[in-house]
């Protein structure tokens, strides 16, 4: 199990870069293995292959996915977090950026890896995608915290393939609760998706953070 309070190898870049790279490939990889329309013969021989590759990487592990050392920032430093981390094959990733008045965004692309009903996106993915972004805004306002509801309005369907934007923005803290809203919309602007969450810093967090 990797629990939170396992202490993390940080990863500075030069030691970052080439397992950022390894997970673009394995990112290709799924995508691949998800489209590809070969035989069951070279199927079952690309699968041996794969299995002996996995191997390789097993032979020296980590108890916990590793950090990344960044400059300051704690938001992007979970170089294997499922929405943002470079180092996770099954994150898009989604390069969230955050801007001076707090609002958090980013343009990223699904591909059919992460389809739902046919030719669009799964909508536990843009669920996945929001609360990231709603996330990191409460954050935005301090210690931020654990996600205590996330609501979703699935106004029309969110394609596959192209740019797509994500934005949030918490509206405001009330004690340990913090509040925050934002949106998926398609290249065309039109809002796809739209959540509410909200955000409960646990007690313990703010004895260890203060
Ligand atoms: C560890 C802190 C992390 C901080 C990180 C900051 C770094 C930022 C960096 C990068 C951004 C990251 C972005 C991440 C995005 C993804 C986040 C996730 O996926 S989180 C996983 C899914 N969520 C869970 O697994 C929660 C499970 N639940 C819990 O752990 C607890 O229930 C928790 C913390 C939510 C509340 O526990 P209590 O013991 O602190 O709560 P009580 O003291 O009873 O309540 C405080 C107040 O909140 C209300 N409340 C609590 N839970 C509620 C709920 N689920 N719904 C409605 N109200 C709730 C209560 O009614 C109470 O309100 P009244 O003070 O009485 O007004």
């Amino acid at each position: 199990m990797s629990g939170a309070m396992t202490e993390r190898h940080m990863l500075g870049e030069d030691e970052a870069a080439p397992l950022a790279g390894l997970a673009a490939r394995v990112r290709a990889l799924t995508e691949a293995a998800v489209l590809t329309g070969v035989g069951a013969d070279e199927a079952r021989a690309v699968a041996d292959e794969i299995a002996a590759l996995t191997e390789r990487l097993r032979a020296v592990r980590r108890d916990a996915p590793p950090f990344l050392v960044t400059d300051g920032h704690r938001m992007d430093r979970q170089g294997g977090n499922p929405v943002t981390g470079v180092l996770n094959p099954i994150a898009p990733p989604v390069d969230l950026d955050v801007t001076a008045d707090g609002i958090v965004r980013a343009e990223f692309t699904l591909s059919d890896v992460y389809e739902g009903p046919p030719s669009y996106v799964h909508g536990g993915m843009s669920a996945m995608v929001l609360d990231q972004a709603l996330g990191m805004a409460a954050a935005q306002t301090g210690v931020g915290g654990m996600t205590a509801t996330l609501e979703l309005r699935y106004r029309r369907p969110t394609p596959l393939g192209v740019p797509l934007t994500v934005e949030a923005k918490a509206s405001r803290v009330e004690g340990r609760k913090i509040y925050a809203s934002g949106t998926i919309a398609g290249p065309d602007g039109r809002v796809t998706v739209e959540a509410t969450a909200m955000f409960v810093t646990p007690q313990h967090f703010l004895v260890h953070e203060r």
